[in-house]
């Protein structure tokens, strides 16, 4: 056995965030294994955003434990160890975008070359502008690159493609499996669960500061193997009761969105065609009809609700 058996890169165990009277976080508990990329999904004010602060060292815990590759994780040592993309840039306006990543690559050991990150990030064509002039993406980028030009083993990343173009969320992607590939280890934060399931190992739904579900997408997709989705469209305002009344017991059937059904439960061959010869025995064609597992929206929604937060 290693005489230094190595720790998680993050373990979270009955964490507790008060904001005076606001409870942000209420006995949360994760791990970030080393090498592995871990999801926080949740709505917002779910406390996403508050764990990792605290995981960052930016905010003190009102209870649990937190060890950040196996340290508290406000130890002056860590500092060079991780990397951290905050939500929402936070850089000097005037500050041209090559000098605030320059300036933050003198802090490091072994700093990777900037102009290279730049490029990698396509930002090499916007090094000489000042960070107020940069758009909301482009600053994320610079964020991005000022989280890894040390060479992290860990990173924190808030929301990291919030407000980006399809072109630069994906190169962020490749940056983040890329990270991965090389064994570092990744704890993000998004409202995509596009992202989530593109990126992460593990997923860890979070609402009202506690964790509702946890397991890799695959695992939390297929929770309920036998659940399936048929959706078609066809004209709004149907009387389901006939078709429900058809569906053999346990199905649910409604109307989901106008003029949009959803069929929900154990959908096979014989479920279709109930539904196809209802939606002919009603004088409708049913459009644009598939038959799908439950995505991990469906799951998040499901869990957390469905209502917008404040
Ligand atoms: N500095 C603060 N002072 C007081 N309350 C705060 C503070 N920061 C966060 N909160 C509250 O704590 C709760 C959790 O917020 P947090 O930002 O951690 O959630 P989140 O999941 O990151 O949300 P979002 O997805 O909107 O970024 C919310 O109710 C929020 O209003």
């Amino acid at each position: 056995m290693s005489p230094h058996p190595q720790h998680p890169a993050v373990e979270v165990s009955g964490l507790v965030k008060r904001y005076g009277s606001v409870v942000a976080v209420n006995g949360l508990d994760l791990t970030l294994e080393r090498g592995t990329v871990l999801a926080l999904l949740g709505p917002n004010g779910a406390g996403k955003t508050t764990t990792v602060e605290v995981c960052e060292g930016f905010r003190r815990a009102d209870g649990g434990q937190v060890r950040v590759l196996g340290l508290d994780p406000r130890a002056p040592e860590l500092r060079p160890r991780i990397g951290v993309m905050p939500q929402g840039g936070g850089g000097y306006p005037g500050v041209r975008a090559d000098e605030m990543l320059r300036l933050v690559a003198t802090c490091a050991a072994d700093p990777l070359d900037p102009a290279w990150l730049l490029d990698v990030l396509g930002l090499s064509g916007v090094g000489r502008t000042p960070y107020k002039r940069l758009s909301g993406g482009q600053q994320q980028r610079l964020s991005l690159a000022c989280a890894l030009v040390g060479r992290p083993e860990l990173v924190f990343l808030d929301e990291p493609t919030a407000g980006m173009d399809p072109q630069a969320r994906r190169v962020v992607w490749d940056l983040v499996a890329a990270l991965r590939a090389d064994g570092v280890s990744v704890l993000l934060t998004t409202h995509l669960m596009d992202e989530a399931e593109a990126l992460a190992d593990r997923v860890v739904i979070v609402d009202a500061g506690r964790v509702v579900a946890a397991g890799t997408p695959a695992e939390l997709t297929s929770h309920r193997t036998e659940e399936q989705q048929l959706r078609f469209r066809a004209r709004p305002g149907l009387d389901l009761t006939l078709l429900s009344d058809a569906l053999p017991e346990g199905m649910r059937v409604r109307e989901a969105t106008r003029g949009g059904y959803l069929v929900q439960g154990r959908i096979d061959p014989q479920v279709v065609s109930t539904v196809t010869s209802w939606c002919a025995q009603q004088g409708v064609l049913a459009e644009e009809l598939t038959v799908a597992k439950r995505s991990l929206e469906d799951v998040f929604l499901d869990l957390t609700g469905r209502e917008l937060r404040s």
